[in-house]
């Protein structure tokens, strides 16, 4: 079905036409991407020798139930239009199947149509060209969606303290930046730019986030699979137990997805809301259980206070928040940034202007720490807070993720 193009990309069979369904949430973004994927999109596609499916979906996740049950053999490639949201439902719903492995390894494909657009944006940076927004970054993709291109895809697997694994493409997010997310999702009228309204009211009441960041570092030798038993799958039903709610370490415990109750006050219009299911996917070898102590070869960062914790595994966090410019699709790397208490509002607001072309991480502010890892563990201590995965709301409380690399396929280049 796929024949080498060049290193690095595989591209789709060279068989023409290709067959795409396409998933379209009409309410992204500043609710206007039917009408942009009529006017920049349906013709490419068409030109391109590409034939879509669109289906628009009616609710929150509809589009996970849709992949769940989907005959996938029928797709060369599942699309969202959208902003992260709606993948962040694809890719989990394709791992909830019992055939995930297979089912995870089918081409995915991102149109913007979000206000964020982090992956998207993140694409069009690796593909090397400039940097653009909106709808030039739409047509950018679409572009990259015609050319057919297959690249591998690290996915986080993301273990929460009420048992629930999710599994993430982007971005784990607590502090500052988790907050400017959700905070901002009442300017999404003013499209990318409510980014920075919700930035500069949050700078105005900048708060301290107090927790303990624990993570396993890239130069570990411990880091590697080899050392550990990572070929162990992850495929017994479990049971609906929350007795240890821990992601596994030897392939034997489960996790069971549960709905959750979002106990803080915080805008339930983002909240990530799986069903209850069992769950399949590749062992997290490299963590303990979260109730109990992170293996002894792990970094315990000292600080306990900060402003911001983000965990990358893409470029951008946004289409204008080039946030881990060393990150690629495939590195198998999670890029942990944080900025510890005591920095002022001036230097914080300097970070955030330089982060716009990647200049964030050469400030040489103190504050400001940096490091390649392959697994994190992060207990919040303060009782209420944001947590975000994929810019999606989970349950607040203790969280940990290791990075599981190439696990699925995205089209990009
Ligand atoms: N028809 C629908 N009605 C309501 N919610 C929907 C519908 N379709 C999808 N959703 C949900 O909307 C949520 C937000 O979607 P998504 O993140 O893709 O767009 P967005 O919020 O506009 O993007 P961004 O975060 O970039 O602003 C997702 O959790 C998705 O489940």
């Amino acid at each position: 079905m796929y024949a080498i193009h060049f290193p690095g990309a595989i591209q789709l069979e060279v068989k023409r036409p290709l067959k795409f369904l396409i998933l379209l949430n009409p309410h992204s973004g500043k609710g206007h991407a039917h009408a942009l994927f009529k006017g920049n999109v349906q013709r490419m596609l068409q030109d391109a020798g590409i034939q879509h499916t669109l289906i628009i979906t009616e609710r929150q996740n509809h589009a996970r139930e849709l992949v769940r049950e989907a005959d996938l053999s029928k797709w060369d490639a599942l699309v969202i239009m959208s902003g992260d949201g709606l993948l962040f439902e694809v890719v989990n719903g394709l791992m909830e199947r019992e055939d995930w492995e297979e089912a995870i390894q089918t081409p995915l494909g991102v149109l913007p149509g979000g206000s964020g657009n982090a992956l998207a944006a993140s694409i069009h940076h690796f593909s090397g060209l400039q940097a653009v927004s909106s709808e030039e970054l739409l047509i950018s993709c679409g572009f990259i969606l015609c050319k057919g291109l297959v690249s591998q895809l690290d996915l986080t697997s993301v273990c929460l303290a009420s048992s629930q694994r999710l599994f993430s493409f982007l971005s784990l997010a607590w502090g500052f930046v988790s907050d400017v997310d959700i905070e901002s999702e009442k300017y999404r009228h003013v499209g990318a730019a409510r980014f920075t309204v919700g930035t500069l009211v949050r700078l105005a009441s900048l708060r301290v986030y107090r927790g303990k960041l624990a993570y396993l570092p890239t130069e570990n030798p411990m880091s590697q699979p080899s050392l550990v038993d990572s070929t162990a799958t992850f495929r017994q039903r479990l049971p609906q137990s929350n007795s240890d709610s821990c992601c596994p370490s030897n392939g034997l415990l489960g996790h069971t997805l549960q709905n959750s109750s979002n106990s803080n006050n915080t805008p339930k219009s983002k909240q990530s809301n799986p069903s209850p299911l069992s769950v399949f996917g590749p062992t997290d070898f490299l963590l303990n259980p979260l109730n109990q102590p992170v293996p002894g070869h792990w970094t315990v960062v000292q600080d306990e206070d900060f402003v911001l914790v983000v965990a990358m595994y893409q470029s951008h966090l946004a289409e204008d928040m080039l946030a881990a410019p060393a990150s690629r699709l495939d590195d198998g790397i999670i890029h942990l940034i944080y900025v510890k208490a005591g920095i002022s509002r001036r230097s914080l607001l300097h970070l955030f202007l330089a982060m716009e072309k990647g200049g964030h991480l050469n400030t040489n502010c103190p504050h400001v720490v940096y490091v390649k890892v392959k697994a994190l563990r992060l207990e919040p201590y303060s009782p209420k807070g944001i947590i975000t995965v994929d810019g999606e709301l989970v349950d607040y409380g203790p969280v940990q993720a290791q990075i599981h690399g190439s696990l699925a396929r995205l089209i990009a280049w």
